[in-house]
């Protein structure tokens, strides 16, 4: 059975029956067989059940957040807005995928010749909790769009919202097989993965679950997009609007109370304006509102499980252990972690070398811009970092001197359906959303016509 429990009040929401072997192979089949007529769908129908989804959503926003915030505790303002997100790529890839699948004509020597887009067949979503709508989305919907059909095992603390999505697929009239749910444990998806019906695999997670699925899909050569950690840096030059740069910065860090891959986890200030920064910062840092995820007004809920509490403890600890001091927070009750921020941290703090999925910011000075480059460069992840300063001039210099897969300039890295989203280094590799997003898991495929 798996579990899913309240993070607020501990209470078990509901236990799930994993699907069976018999169970599974049924819904492969079903997914094989969809496969073949999805595919042959226009994508101006195909676009027409995408736009269906966005308004199942938006009509039912409330009871989607509602169990967003029972099963992870993301306050529900959060959770909603989170739902409106998952409508908004349902929108932006049924106005746009037809354009960006359309065949590319090449001149040669060949009376025509032409790359198409095709899909695949039947792709395997890996998905996690921490957004467990809109990760979701972000995935499915390109990956359907271009006419594949899709598994998803979720989180085994969000089977409640894995179950609801898939209901959603249904109410807008998805024919039967193109979107299925997986209840499963993690130690049943290589044996998905290994089946020779489903052709790729898509995971968001950690670096070792990512590490496990790219292994396997590697050795049975079938492709992975991994979308893993970070530890952005937001950093901020002397010349930044700081009152601005604040505000950014605090939502950054703190929005879904910390649980975000491309949260701002390490803010680094140069020196001259450092104490001037920090003050601020943490003024805006006491004013956010903790309580009960369910109130309107809550902005810090609790984290979504107590053993990530208790990680989250002993990376704060050692980054006191190296010198750095805490000035705010601190302190944790079972799954609630009071906003903190710690100042003067090091380089080889935990804090600032490991990711850090919740409520704490660690602050760091440098002096120099190349200081600070070498600061961002030095993280094992490369999601992206948000530079804040009023010179254009100097922003454009420093973009192509950052390893990371996203550069924000006065603002905070996030994700827009619009725009490629993805990572290097440990933070993983391919890209979801925009037209980089739906090439993903589509065969490019060459066309020659001879004429004789
Ligand atoms: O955890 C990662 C956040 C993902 C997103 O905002 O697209």
């Amino acid at each position: 059975m798996i579990k899913s429990i309240n993070p607020y009040t501990g209470e078990t929401i509901k236990k799930y029956r994993q699907d069976t072997k018999s169970i599974l192979n049924k819904k492969l089949k079903r997914a094989e067989k969809q496969y073949k007529v999805w595919r042959t769908h226009s994508l101006s129908s195909r676009a027409k059940f995408v736009r269906a989804i966005g308004q199942v959503l938006r009509e039912n926003t409330d009871k989607y957040a509602a169990m967003i915030t029972q099963e992870m505790g993301k306050p529900i303002s959060q959770a909603k807005a989170e739902v409106e997100k998952c409508a908004w790529v349902c929108d932006y890839y049924a106005d746009n995928a037809a354009e960006a699948l359309q065949n590319e004509v090449i001149e040669t020597d060949a009376y025509k010749s032409l790359v198409r887009y095709d899909p695949l067949g039947i792709i395997l979503g890996v998905m996690p909790w921490n957004y467990p709508f809109w990760q979701v989305f972000r995935f499915a919907i390109p990956t359907l769009m271009a006419g594949n059909t899709v598994l998803l095992k979720h989180a085994s603390n969000v089977m409640g919202c894995a179950e609801l999505i898939e209901e959603a697929f249904n109410e807008a009239g998805f024919p039967e097989g193109c979107y299925q749910n997986l209840v499963i444990s993690s130690k049943k998806v290589n044996s998905i993965l290994k089946d020779d019906r489903v052709k790729a695999v898509s995971l968001t997670g950690s670096k070792p679950a990512g590490s496990a699925v790219a292994s396997k899909a590697s050795e049975l050569i079938k492709p992975s997009v991994l979308e893993l950690g970070g530890s952005n840096a937001l950093v901020v030059f002397e010349d930044a609007n700081l009152e601005e740069t604040v505000k950014t910065c605090v939502q950054a860090r703190f929005q879904n109370t910390g649980q975000s891959c491309i949260a701002g986890k390490r803010l680094l200030v140069q020196e001259s304006v450092y104490l001037e920064f920090v003050e601020k910062f943490i003024t805006q840092v006491r004013e956010l509102k903790s309580g009960n995820p369910q109130d309107e007004d809550t902005f810090i809920g609790v984290m979504a499980r107590e053993d990530l509490a208790e990680e989250l403890e002993k990376q704060l600890e050692d980054s006191l252990t190296k010198g750095a001091r805490l000035i705010l927070g601190g302190k944790r009750r079972k799954t609630y972690f009071e906003p903190t921020v710690v100042i003067d941290v090091h380089k080889k703090a935990r804090i600032f070398e490991e990711e850090t999925f919740g409520p704490v910011m660690g602050i760091t000075p440098f002096k120099t811009d190349l200081e600070a480059i070498d600061l961002v460069n030095r993280s094992k992840f490369g999601l992206g970092v948000s530079i804040f300063t009023e010179d254009y001039e100097r922003a454009e210099a420093l973009i192509g001197q950052f390893d990371d897969g996203a550069v924000f300039v006065n603002e905070l890295v996030k994700s827009d359906p619009r725009l490629p989203f993805g990572g290097t280094k440990e933070s993983g590799y391919g890209r979801e959303l925009g037209t980089f997003g739906i090439k993903e898991f589509v065969n490019a495929k060459t066309v020659y016509f001879k004429k004789n």
